[in-house]
């Protein structure tokens, strides 16, 4: 490959590229003593010289785009830098004093961080430099065959030679320090069987941020430029068959024609930026008018601040204005604000406008969505543009993909992932220049049948919409990203080198200082990047707009049949081996499993237990010995069929509760919400017993049914009193503010399952107070999952995903010893855990009416700051909830007034427009 091959020399380079200076002998630095060609693992000569700080002055270059500093460090601790406008015409000096001694590793970024051997075997006190360049195989050829750009760190005598992916492809020792220090552009050096020429010298900054390897973003702040072929190959052009062929007669039409749709000067119009010079010297080379794009005012007029910004983001993504040649979005924003109507705003604005031209951006939008959603994608359709501007083709059993083809009417198709799957051919054959996926955080996985489908689809204009954090597995993050914007973070190994693996060591409890920093350098630089076509905000936007909301957690005693059963598995064989270890086959999901049933309800082990033993087929032994000898505990006769509410602790606090919201509110609904269909099938039973009407919705319901299933319920002249949930198959996306009340009857591993049922009702549509109840046993592993919930939180600050369970969960020894402890004598394990010494008998102001101060008894430490509700609640956040024992005198809460006394303690938080939210 010649030099101008080299990737460099294709794309530009984040260093500067100097002019070509051939490599020669002359110039060419040879290590003194020895250079070795190196595998990855190969491990460096430990160097043991002092440099840099010894000599009392030490540089380091940095250079961003336009500027080059030139820092030097004098014995004195002082830093001088000189800038260099890389025009070269104008130079300034700044001079600060350094807070630390002038050693150079306190004053610079960490070396490297590749590797921790890399920081442990150099010498510590050495400089560091970066350099960018290009390597061949070493010849005596006069005219080089450049194979490619890479990275060049030297330290004292030692340099390492990485590509552009981030991988070692070269290290040597021996070097002459001096003549390290000095190098510089245009001269070359051999590593090993490698020759590299310095092309410029790259800042410590841009080196620890990742900057200077490979990723594939361009804004278009900064030049546009090729994309890789690989990465553009299989889309069409975002602006093919758009526009109209550019005669002259059209250009000179267009220019008196063109007219913004809407009046940009009109009161609260929602206009659309201006692309800048080079967008259009990309996209218009027709020159056609440009015209400003207007959100139609019938629609704009109903948007929420936040909903004109994302929309904004959205138009400037799918348009390629933020990042140059990639025109993907992902709308990350929290449960509830709305992703559906600045979606549906987009499309109904590039569908009948255009920048260029006036031409219309899109011709045909295709959405897909969990099944049960599709319906509600037309409704809000509906609901924000009346059925006469659009019409919108939902694609199920009676309506087919044919039909949108046929039919000239449509320009938006709705169809569900699975039904994706099953029309995929016909749905290839259609050209769409917008792609939506909602709940897109299934496509984290881009190996799955439903990401290789997408993927195929020819159309470049993709937005990922997902109410899930998405940030926490660094592996579905690029799976996302890579859907979007394909190539945008370089290739995957690149990815892992550059971000993942410095991150993930990072991390880790045994990482160095340096490798903490590095991996905090990455992640802030990974966001920077990604921030450029990832939003999220938070439920706080919207929070001003909604009616209060009143969480409480309730601590339900466990009855006298509970406790008894629970004793008993927990003095089981298997459990007890569990704790010495023997976790081959899982015994201790199988435990946590029977556990959390009898929390649920005592009939529900019964029922396990006898078909355990009616079914001689299944030799799962360990399931077998944790139930041997638990029917004799169960009192004779008892059967699962005949369950009765007296007899979990949750049951009766759920019937007190249901009781209490009919009397005092009668017109509010409830949404009950279990995990478990066994577990709806009791509460649905419960709820015959007592005359209320319900209607249910679970992994069974079929799809079709369930739009309006949820319409129905969110009617005013709905009968039902209660919505029965189950959290996994119904949870994201609906819309059930019909109910203002909503009961968490268990609790989930992942708080995002619960997270996401709670959004269901309180959104934007909400007109009443919310009050959600969340049902735990007191003392049992229920409490120890909530735990772990949120202590989880505290420590990481990241929130699982969806997809998460038990099974996922790795679990120490010791948190089983934990789990499957069962503290009879508490009133409430969680807040024995917080320290707290009011022993359970005063109420605890909420911060919202009280500033917490320091010298109060039950406070953990000081107020975290503002609390951040993409985070589910923390344990210092817990801490400022009011909490009072079941005994407490008089609860201000009339629901909660009427449950006291199945109940042993509750926390309670309320969020009003005017509190922050917990
Ligand atoms: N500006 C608005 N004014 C009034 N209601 C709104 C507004 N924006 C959205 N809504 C309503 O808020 C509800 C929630 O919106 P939507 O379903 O789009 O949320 P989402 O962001 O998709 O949440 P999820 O992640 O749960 O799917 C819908 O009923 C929608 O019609
Ligand atoms: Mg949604």
């Amino acid at each position: 490959m010649r030099r101008s091959a080299a990737p460099s020399q294709v794309l530009g380079n984040v260093a500067k590229k100097p002019r070509f200076i051939p490599p020669g002998k002359s110039n060419a630095l040879r290590p003194k003593t020895e250079t070795k060609e190196v595998d990855q693992d190969m491990k460096l000569k430990e160097v043991n010289e002092q440099q840099g700080s010894a000599s009392g002055l030490s540089k380091i270059y940095c250079q961003n785009q336009n500027v080059n500093f030139t820092q030097s460090v004098d014995s004195t601790g002082k830093v001088k830098t000189t800038t260099a406008c890389n025009s070269g015409n104008k130079c300034s000096r700044l001079e600060m004093k350094m807070l630390s001694t002038p050693k150079a590793d306190a004053t610079y970024l960490p070396t490297s961080g590749m590797a921790k051997e890399e920081a442990a075997q150099e010498e510590p006190d050495c400089l560091t430099k970066y350099f960018s360049v290009v390597w061949c195989k070493a010849s005596k050829k006069k005219h080089k065959k450049w194979e490619g750009d890479a990275v060049l760190v030297t330290k004292g005598k030692s340099v390492i030679l990485k590509d552009m992916e981030g991988k070692d492809i070269g290290r040597g020792t021996g070097y002459k320090p001096k003549e390290l220090d000095s190098l510089d552009e245009g001269q070359t050096l051999m590593i090993g069987g490698k020759e590299i020429e310095v092309m410029g010298v790259i800042s410590a900054d841009d080196f620890s941020s990742g900057r200077c390897f490979q990723t594939g973003i361009v804004t278009h702040d900064t030049v546009p430029t090729a994309l890789p072929q690989a990465s553009m190959k299989r889309f069409c052009k975002p602006f093919k068959n758009v526009c109209q062929p550019n005669t002259k007669e059209n250009i000179l039409n267009n220019s008196q024609s063109c007219k913004p749709r809407h009046d940009p000067n009109a009161s609260n119009s929602l206009v659309m930026p201006r692309p800048n010079a080079s967008h259009q010297w990309m996209f218009n080379k027709a020159g056609l008018p440009v015209v400003d794009v207007v959100v139609d005012p019938y629609i704009a007029n109903n948007l929420r601040p936040h909903q004109k910004e994302g929309i904004v983001f959205l138009y400037e993504c799918v348009m390629g204005m933020r990042v140059s040649g990639r025109f993907g979005a992902i709308l990350a924003d929290e449960m509830g604000l709305g992703k559906t109507l600045q979606c549906i705003s987009l499309v109904w604005t590039l569908l009948r406008q255009g920048v260029y031209g006036c031409k219309p951006v899109l011709k045909r939008a295709l959405i897909v969505t969990p099944g049960s959603l599709v319906k509600n994608w037309k409704k809000e359709f509906q609901k924000w543009l009346g059925s006469e501007r659009i019409k919108v083709f939902t694609v199920d059993q009676d309506h087919k993909v044919e039909e949108f083809i046929s039919s000239p009417l449509y320009s938006v198709m709705i169809i569900s992932y699975e039904m994706l799957l099953r029309s995929l051919e016909q749905i290839q054959a259609i050209e769409f220049n917008l792609l939506i996926c909602d709940e897109g955080h299934r496509l984290k996985n881009s190996s799955i049948k439903t990401t290789t489908a997408l993927t195929s689809l020819s159309c470049e204009r993709r937005i990922i919409l997902t109410g899930t954090p998405i940030q926490n597995d660094l592996q579905e993050f690029y799976a996302l990203i890579e859907f979007v914007n394909p190539g945008v973070l370089g290739s995957l190994s690149t990815y892992r080198k550059i971000y993942e693996e410095p991150i993930v060591r990072s991390r880790e409890p045994s990482a160095t200082k340096e490798e903490k920093e590095l991996g905090e350098k990455r992640a802030a630089e990974l966001t920077r990047l990604t921030g450029l076509f990832i939003l999220r905000r938070t439920q706080e936007v919207i929070n001003k707009f909604l009616p209060p909301k009143k969480e409480s957690i309730i601590f339900c005693r466990p009855t006298a049949l509970q406790l008894e059963l629970y004793r008993k598995l927990l003095s089981s064989q298997v459990i007890r081996s569990c704790l010495q270890g023997r976790l081959e086959n899982s015994p201790h999901l199988i435990c946590i499993g029977a556990l959390k049933k009898l929390c649920n309800h005592p009939c529900l082990l019964f029922k396990a237990v006898k078909e355990k033993s009616c079914d001689p087929m299944n030799d799962e032994h360990d399931e077998s010995s944790l139930y041997e000898g638990l029917t004799d505990v169960f009192p004779q006769g008892y059967s699962s069929d005949t369950f009765s509410e007296t007899d979990s602790g949750k049951l009766q606090v759920l019937v007190k509760l249901l009781a209490a919201i009919h009397e005092l509110n009668s017109s509010e609904r409830v949404v009950l919400v279990s995990n478990y269909t066994q577990t709806l099938n009791i509460l649905q039973e419960t709820c015959k017993s007592y005359g209320y009407s319900y209607t249910r919705l679970d992994g069974h319901t079929p799809v079709s049914q369930r739009q309006h299933i949820v319409d129905s319920f969110n009617s005013k002249f709905s009968p039902a009193f209660i919505f029965l949930l189950s959290s996994k198959a119904g949870g994201v996306g609906l819309n059930l503010v019909g109910a203002s009340h909503l009961i968490l009857y268990d609790i989930d591993w992942n708080p995002a399952t619960d997270i996401q049922a709670m959004a269901r009702v309180w959104r934007d549509g909400q007109k009443h107070t919310v009050h959600i109840y969340r049902l735990l046993t007191t003392g049992s592993i229920e409490e120890k999952i909530y735990q772990r919930q949120i202590s989880k939180q505290d420590l990481s600050g990241a929130v699982v995903d969806l997809s998460k369970t038990s099974e996922h969960i790795h679990f120490s020894v010791e948190e089983l010893k934990n789990l499957f402890t069962l503290h009879e004598d508490s009133s409430c394990v969680t807040h024995d855990l917080l320290e707290c010494d009011c022993m359970g008998n005063k109420d605890h102001q909420n911060p919202s009416s009280e500033k917490p101060s320091a010298s109060r008894s039950c406070q953990l430490g000081q107020d975290q700051g503002k609390p951040n509700s993409k985070k589910p609640l923390s344990m210092s956040q817990l801490m400022q909830w009011k909490h009072f024992s079941g005994q407490h005198q008089a609860l201000a809460d009339p629901f909660l007034e009427r449950i006291k006394e199945k109940v042993s303690f509750i926390f309670q938080n309320v969020t009003s427009p005017t509190s922050p939210a917990q």
